[in-house]
């Protein structure tokens, strides 16, 4: 197979776990003689830096030329000042807001010997598998007017959706949910807000068409509540855009870390996106110490997703799952008597184990 992949390495750890994704596809693509053609684009603050705008046109047109898209991670306190059209967060809201991907999808799987890694019992979280469906085009990050008033007394920001963008990933969701265990959980703010109870009909709606998935409707702090508290009871999460990506850092928590969780990010037709949950951590950036398991399980889901490279993309993830329950873990997971190893190191691990698995 032929494959175009535009590589966006962003900034901060984005470019160290990148390194390490692109090491396994180079290695999947031997062993499985596949030939991935990568390119490298700017995003983010490594774009402010060198074209003057966190999007350059020039990274779209490639986005749209590649078969995928691989993204490390953008932002960063050099940038953290900067107005709010040169923020490197505006090019990522960019790039998924010009290729039209509405369908984030969050797996959030912890691995077993993992679960003494989490904060939370043991015995609350084993086992915990489920899988968010963020909406990633509208609602407030996109709605206008977003602006300051009245000399800054006053500030005002707009949740925005069309019934539109709502149908559609409340079907992703279902479909989701039929390829899982069927159980679809709708996350809202019905006893609030308007958008919400228009979402809460539109799922009754849709539910007529999926009638082997069982739905239930949860309001979005009582679901922060049970996320920690009963993980297994959740299987499909649906929700809006924002509401999405604080559940999805929350549930980070059960897989042991935010470097754990993969995304990708999916159009109705065209090119799609692959990115960690967690952000550009520039807190550890340069020291080789970041995990690299989100971006390179997010690779994988580009293999599947984008590809229908399935054996490829499992072959990866039982990679991965070996390495770890070897016990070698980086610097964020507390893994009692693990062997504590760098992020190029953690990859080292995973190849071997590609290797011994074949
Ligand atoms: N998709 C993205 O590009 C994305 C996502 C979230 C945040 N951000 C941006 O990243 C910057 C930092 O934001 P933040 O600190 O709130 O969130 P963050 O996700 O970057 O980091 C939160 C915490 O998790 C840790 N962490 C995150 N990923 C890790 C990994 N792979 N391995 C080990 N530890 C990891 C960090 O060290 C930090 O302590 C901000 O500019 C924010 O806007 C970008
Ligand atoms: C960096 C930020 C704009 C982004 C979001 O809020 O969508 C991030 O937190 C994420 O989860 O991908
Ligand atoms: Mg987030």
């Amino acid at each position: 197979m032929d494959k175009k992949i535009l590589i966006l390495k962003g900034d901060g750890i984005g470019p160290e776990i990148m390194d390490q994704a692109i090491r396994i596809l180079k290695n999947i693509g031997d062993t499985f003689g596949h030939s991935f053609h990568l390119t490298d684009g700017l995003i983010g603050g490594a774009a402010i830096d060198n074209a003057n705008t966190p999007l350059p046109e020039a990274t779209i047109q490639l986005a749209k030329d590649s078969d995928a898209v691989l993204l490390g991670a953008v932002g960063g306190p050099k940038w953290d000042h900067n107005p709010s059209d040169l923020r490197p967060e505006r090019g990522l809201l960019g790039i998924r807001k010009s290729l039209d991907l509405y369908a984030n999808l969050r797996p959030v799987k912890g691995f077993k010997t993992l679960t003494n890694a989490s904060p939370l019992k043991p015995e609350i979280i084993e086992g915990s598998d489920l899988l968010i469906v963020r909406e990633l085009t509208g609602g407030l990050y996109f709605g206008r007017p977003s602006e300051r008033r009245e000399n800054g007394e006053v500030v005002v920001d707009t949740l925005h959706y069309t019934k539109s963008e709502m149908i559609r990933i409340i079907k992703k969701a279902f479909e989701s949910a039929q390829l899982r265990k069927k159980k679809l959980t709708s996350v809202d703010k019905a006893n609030v807000l308007e958008s919400s109870k228009l979402w809460r009909e539109i799922v009754e709606a849709e539910s007529k068409n999926y009638p082997d998935v069982t739905v239930e409707h949860v309001l979005v702090d009582a679901c922060a509540m049970k996320l920690i508290t009963s993980p297994k009871s959740f299987d499909t999460i649906v929700t809006e855009n924002m509401f999405g990506d604080i559940l999805s850092d929350e549930a980070s928590v059960l897989t042991g870390s935010l470097g754990m969780l993969p995304s990708a990010s999916l159009a109705e037709s065209g090119v799609g996106l692959y990115e960690p949950a967690h952000g550009s951590a520039p807190d550890i950036a340069g020291q080789n110490i970041a995990n690299p398991i989100a971006m390179i399980l997010s690779t994988a889901m580009m293999l599947r997703h984008s590809f229908g490279l399935d054996t490829e993309a499992a072959a990866i993830e039982a990679a991965v799952e070996t390495t770890v329950n070897q016990g070698f873990h980086t610097k964020d997971l507390h893994v009692e008597n693990g062997t504590l190893v760098s992020t190029s190191e953690m990859t080292d691990h995973i190849l071997k184990n590609l290797q011994t698995n074949e």
